[in-house]
């Protein structure tokens, strides 16, 4: 587990009819990370020789597990940022594509999504990145994020931090005001938090 944001140890939240306070949802946090680690599954040289492969769609194939996963991510926010809640959720194309929309709708946020490039309509933002495996374009649509609105960039797994990075350059480009960055899991060797302009969770640990 990898926590870089404060927590407010009074903080209590009423949403989606779940009543919490920090003392009980870390407890029920604790519990629901128990079944969702034991769900990924990795894959050896995928998709190329001497990457591990680290698949999080089990979480998605079982709806205990996919409810388990929004419903932590949501006590990670409701607990953090001081008691701000985010405007926007962003998801990274494809697999923050995930869990992104049901964050957002679960939190009463806007989904924004980032794309690679040449997906969207219209006026674009365009910014180049560096990942594990690749080089690579994303993009967004111009005006999708308003100036000042609170941000929160949602992915799969951190592994350079390239694709994140982007995210997070566009998003400052427009004027957001990022709170933070939040994976299911984080290839911890890479160091890809340390690329990241702002706090980073990661709900689980893996490949230290
Ligand atoms: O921290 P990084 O080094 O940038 O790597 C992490 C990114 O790599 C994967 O996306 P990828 O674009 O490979 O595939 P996807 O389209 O299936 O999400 C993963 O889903 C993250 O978005
Ligand atoms: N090792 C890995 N497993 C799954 N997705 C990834 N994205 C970047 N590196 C990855
Ligand atoms: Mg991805």
């Amino acid at each position: 587990m990898s926590f870089s944001t404060p927590t407010q140890p009074d903080a209590s939240a009423q949403v989606s009819g779940h009543s919490t306070t920090h003392a009980s949802s870390s407890a029920e946090l604790a519990s629901l990370k128990v079944g969702l680690r034991a769900a990924l599954r990795q894959f050896p040289d995928f998709p190329s020789p001497g990457i591990l492969f680290e698949d999080i769609l089990p979480i998605f194939a079982d709806p205990k597990l996919h409810e388990s996963l929004i419903r932590s991510l949501e006590l990670h926010i409701l607990d953090a940022y001081g008691g701000q809640k985010p405007d926007v959720i962003v998801g990274l194309e494809a697999r923050g594509f995930l869990m992104g929309p049901s964050l957002a709708l679960r939190l009463g946020a806007s989904f924004v999504p980032v794309r690679k490039q040449g997906k969207l309509p219209g006026p674009c933002v365009t910014q180049a990145y560096e990942k594990e495996y690749g080089q690579d374009f994303f993009q967004m649509q111009e005006g999708a994020i308003k100036p000042g609105q609170k941000v929160i960039v949602v992915d799969d797994i951190i592994a350079t931090g390239g694709s994140a990075w982007a995210g997070g350059e566009m998003i400052r480009k427009m004027g957001g005001d990022l709170l933070g960055f939040i994976f299911i899991l984080e290839l911890e060797f890479l160091k890809g938090r340390d690329k990241l302009p702002a706090p980073v969770y990661t709900l689980l640990s893996g490949q230290a």
